[in-house]
């Protein structure tokens, strides 16, 4: 069995992140790439990999948005379920996902065994570490009113991001167990991209990805 793990991040300044924080013990065994933003690139470069060399393991990692009283900046979320949050219809009645429609599926499972350990592995740091359904938007929410309407579909989701659903998509079509994490930059709602924190976050992202060792 291989033993490499593969973390997909955005950009190059995650990938960074991720790599400064990796154990010595590990390094050889992980390989991080930036594959680009949104859910397209995401899987199709995701895709590429996997083709190209066996994983045993794949992790979508970076910073994002954490919804009000659910994640607040500086922390860090995990996905116990990942979900494509505007993949569907327009109705009359409001949003209808695929799943509703009968014409695909909008949600990845994720490995919950990793996700609890990594959880564990970092509590008690001084960076919290929440657990919930992370989003996979397309457009990131720039108003109240979507915030709102994306916490009413699915309660309890902690964060969104928008690449999460393109790379565990790609993961699950080569069968490899899959997660997500991502260290919270800002609060999803009104735009103002002045009050993301994004040093924060990737130093929070550096703290996960230290951890890696005693969870994989
Ligand atoms: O400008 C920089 O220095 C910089 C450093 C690291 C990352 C960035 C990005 O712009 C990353 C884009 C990436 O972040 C995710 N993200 C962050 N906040 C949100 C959000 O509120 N809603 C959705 N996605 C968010 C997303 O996955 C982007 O691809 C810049």
């Amino acid at each position: 069995m291989t033993s490499r793990i593969l973390i997909v991040t955005a950009v190059e300044a995650e990938q960074k992140a991720i790599e400064n924080g990796l154990p010595a013990g590990l390094s050889a065994d992980v390989q991080v790439i930036a594959a680009g933003a949104g859910p397209a690139a995401a899987a199709a470069v995701t895709s590429a990999e996997l083709a190209k060399h066996p994983y045993r393991l794949v992790i979508n990692a970076g910073i994002g948005g954490g919804f009000p009283a659910e994640a607040e900046v500086g922390s860090v979320v995990l996905a116990t379920e990942v979900i494509a949050a505007d993949l569907g219809s327009e109705t009359a009645e409001g949003f209808r996902s695929v799943d509703e429609l009968g014409f695909g599926k909008s949600s990845v499972p994720v490995d919950r065994t990793v996700v609890q350990r990594w959880a564990e592995a970092l509590q008690g740091e001084e960076t919290h570490v929440y657990t919930g359904p992370i989003l996979t938007v397309s457009t990131t929410t720039g108003t109240k009113s979507t915030a709102d309407e994306l916490q009413r579909r699915v309660p309890g989701a902690v964060a969104e991001s928008m690449e999460g659903f393109g790379v565990g998509t790609a993961a699950a079509h080569f069968g490899i167990p899959f997660v997500e994490i991502r260290a919270i930059s800002n609060v999803v709602g009104p735009r103002d991209r002045e009050a993301w924190r994004i040093p924060d976050a990737l130093r929070a992202l550096t703290l996960a990805s230290s951890k890696l060792l005693e969870v994989l």
